[in-house]
C-alpha cells in the first residue's frame, strides 16, 4: 500500500495541533481499509483528498456544540475536533463499526471534545440544539437540508463540504432550502493558492 507523505502547506493549516492530524491520517492509513472506512485508492491521497480538505473548514467553527453528520471515518468530524479544541464535537454516525472506530480513534488520539453517537440524523433530537452542523459525502444538497435543519438551533448554521457540482445541486434543493427556513445559502471555496485541491462549502443559517 502507497500512503501519501505529508504535503508542505499540512503542517501550516494545523499549526500546533500537527502530531495529532498526522496520528490520526497514520492510522486511518493502517486500519482504514480493513474496517471498510475509506476504499482501497485512498491511502494515496489521504492528506491532500481527505485530511487537508476537512480542515480547511476548521476557521468557520464557532465556539460550541458542532454536530458531524455521517462522520464515518472522522471526515470531516475528528478532523475538526483536532484543529478546534475549544469546540464540542458531537459525531453522528449509524454504522456501529464506525461509531466504534470514532470512540477508538477519539480516545487514542486523547480528544477530551468529542462525543460520538449512534444514530441517524432524522432520529436524534440533541437538547439543546447544536450551533452549527457539517456533512461530508453524505447526500445531495436536496436530502441533506432536511435531515440536518431540524439538529440546529435558530440562528445555527449549517456546513456542508460539497463538490464541483454544488451549484446545480443548490438549484434543485431550492424548495428544501424554503421548507426548512434556511436563510442566506452561499457556497464558499477555501484554500485557493494554499492547496491543489480547493474545498467547497455550502454555508446557510438555520432561520427561526
Ligand atoms: C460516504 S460516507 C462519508 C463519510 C465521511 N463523512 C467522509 O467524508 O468520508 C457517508 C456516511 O454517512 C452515513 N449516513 C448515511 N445516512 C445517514 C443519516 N441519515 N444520518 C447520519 N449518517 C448517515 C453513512 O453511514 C456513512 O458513514
Amino acid at each position: 500500500m502507497i500512503v501519501e507523505q505529508e504535503p508542505p502547506y499540512a503542517a501550516g493549516l494545523f499549526g500546533d495541533h500537527i502530531e495529532a492530524a498526522r496520528a490520526f491520517t497514520a492510522d486511518l492509513a493502517q486500519y482504514g481499509e480493513e474496517l471498510g472506512l475509506i476504499g482501497p485508492l485512498e491511502a494515496e491521497r489521504l492528506w491532500s483528498r481527505h485530511v487537508v480538505n476537512c480542515v480547511l473548514v476548521a476557521p468557520l467553527l464557532r465556539p460550541g456544540r458542532v454536530g458531524d453528520v455521517g462522520s464515518g471515518a472522522g471526515l470531516p468530524g475528528l478532523v475538526l475536533a483536532i484543529a478546534r479544541p475549544d469546540v464540542e464535537l458531537v459525531l453522528i454516525e449509524p454504522m456501529e463499526r464506525r461509531t466504534d472506530w470514532l470512540t477508538a480513534e477519539s480516545n487514542r488520539l486523547g480528544l477530551t471534545n468529542v462525543t460520538v453517537v449512534r444514530g441517524r440524523a432524522e432520529d436524534i433530537h440533541p437538547d439543546p440544539l447544536l450551533d452549527q452542523v457539517t456533512a461530508r459525502a453524505v447526500s445531495a444538497l436536496s436530502k441533506l437540508v432536511p435531515l440536518c435543519a431540524p439538529l440546529v438551533k435558530p440562528g445555527g448554521e449549517l456546513l456542508f463540504m460539497k463538490g464541483a457540482r454544488v451549484e446545480d445541486e443548490l438549484a434543485a434543493a431550492e424548495k428544501a432550502l424554503r421548507k426548512a427556513r434556511i436563510q442566506n445559502p452561499e457556497v464558499l471555496v477555501l484554500g485557493e493558492g494554499i492547496v491543489p485541491e480547493v474545498t467547497r462549502v455550502f454555508r446557510a443559517r438555520v432561520g427561526h
